[in-house]
């Protein structure tokens, strides 16, 4: 009898995340039938979407989130025994799953040759954060040699990407985060341009000095006051703005007020396009093929910040919506 350890969403969120908010419990699982397949979490995912999506999800159930879980039983010829698996099983240790897509969520994937390198990158720079940063990157945002681009979130698990690979396209690239120690390992490592700590510098004041002439391409992933600031401020004619996510506002109990932008949108005549990962699944393994390319030619840096002990999921979760994170915030069970 296997039993798996389980966290459920016992109480909405009010504001930051509280630990009693979520139920760690114990269930016993049945024998898998034909059709099914046995998997154990190896790796979990926390992401800033957890947060986003609380208010819509069903409470008493297992809380959302993508793993890499190993095949231990089956009975499903696609899913063998032995194989990994990114899946959105939730946060839990053990899953029976018919490898069919659970409606809403994405459908579960035996992992790609990675060609050695960790499989815990499924849910990082080989997996959706990943594929956000190359497909918001080269579809949306669209830079071109010699732009400067301005992006937020900018150590994150998307930000730390998207930057590098408008390195790679050849532009200027400024970076914004939360603490100075993100911005050494963003210049010093990653080869960024310049950074701005969003919480010591004057956003406005230290862009026009990095930025002189504007920016010409916007990725944001946190929404605000700063995107406002970026919006209505820096950006040049005709330039465009990748909105990614605004985890500005996640947490807070009333829709955050922020300085309008429709002024800065119409006098620059910006184009200003929201993206969703999802958008991109039918050509998936083309960003995670890409990204892993540039990996090995050295041309593509990730990191993950990760937490021992499944039982350490919270923290883990509310750690990253605290900047904690330094690229990818993962669980290791
Ligand atoms: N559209 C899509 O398909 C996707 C969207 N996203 C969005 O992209 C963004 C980044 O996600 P991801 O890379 O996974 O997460 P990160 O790895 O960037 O982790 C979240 C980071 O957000 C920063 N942060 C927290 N609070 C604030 C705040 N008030 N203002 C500014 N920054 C803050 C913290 O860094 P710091 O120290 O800098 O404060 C923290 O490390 C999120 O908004 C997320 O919702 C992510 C994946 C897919
Ligand atoms: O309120 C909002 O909508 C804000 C959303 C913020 C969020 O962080 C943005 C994007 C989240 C991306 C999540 C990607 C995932 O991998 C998990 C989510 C969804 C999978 C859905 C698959 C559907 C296939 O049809």
């Amino acid at each position: 009898m296997v039993v798996a350890k389980v966290f459920k969403f016992e109480k909405q969120f009010d504001g930051f995340p509280q630990e009693t908010d979520l139920k760690l419990v114990e269930e016993q699982l049945p024998e898998i039938k034909d059709g099914e397949f046995l998997a154990e979490a190896v790796y979990l995912s926390v992401d800033p979407y957890m947060r986003a999506y609380a208010p819509r999800l069903p409470l008493g159930e297992t809380y959302v989130g993508g793993q890499v879980a190993k095949v231990t039983e089956s009975k499903n010829p696609k899913f063998p025994v032995g194989k990994y698996v990114v899946a959105h099983f939730g946060w839990r240790t053990h899953t029976i799953s018919d490898g069919k897509r659970t409606p809403g969520w994405t459908i579960p994937m035996v992992l790609p040759d990675f060609g050695g390198l960790p499989a815990s990158l499924a849910l990082g720079v080989l997996g959706m954060p990943g594929n956000t940063a190359y497909f918001g990157v080269t579809d949306i945002l669209q830079p071109q040699q010699g732009h400067t681009v301005a992006v937020t979130g900018a150590a994150g698990a998307v930000g730390s990407l998207v930057g590098q690979i408008c390195k790679i396209k050849g532009c200027k690239v400024i970076g914004i985060a939360g603490s100075d120690e993100k911005g050494k390992w963003l210049v010093d490592e990653l080869g960024f341009d310049s950074f701005i700590n969003y919480k010591s510098d004057d956003v406005g004041k230290a862009l026009k000095e990095a930025a002189p002439q504007g920016v010409d391409r916007y990725f944001d992933n946190v929404g605000g006051e700063i995107s406002s600031t970026i919006i209505n401020q820096h950006m040049k004619n005709f330039g465009r703005v990748a909105v990614c996510g605004c985890i500005s506002g996640y947490n807070e109990k009333e829709p955050p007020k922020a300085t309008p932008i429709q002024k800065g949108v119409l006098r620059h005549q910006l184009r200003m396009q929201g993206l969703h990962s999802t958008r991109w699944e039918d050509k998936w393994m083309e960003g995670i093929l890409q990204n892993k390319k540039w990996i090995e030619e050295g041309r593509l840096k990730y990191r993950e910040t990760v937490t021992e002990g499944f039982e350490n999921m919270f923290k883990a979760f509310t750690d990253m919506l605290r900047g904690g994170n330094f690229g990818k915030a993962i669980v290791k069970v």
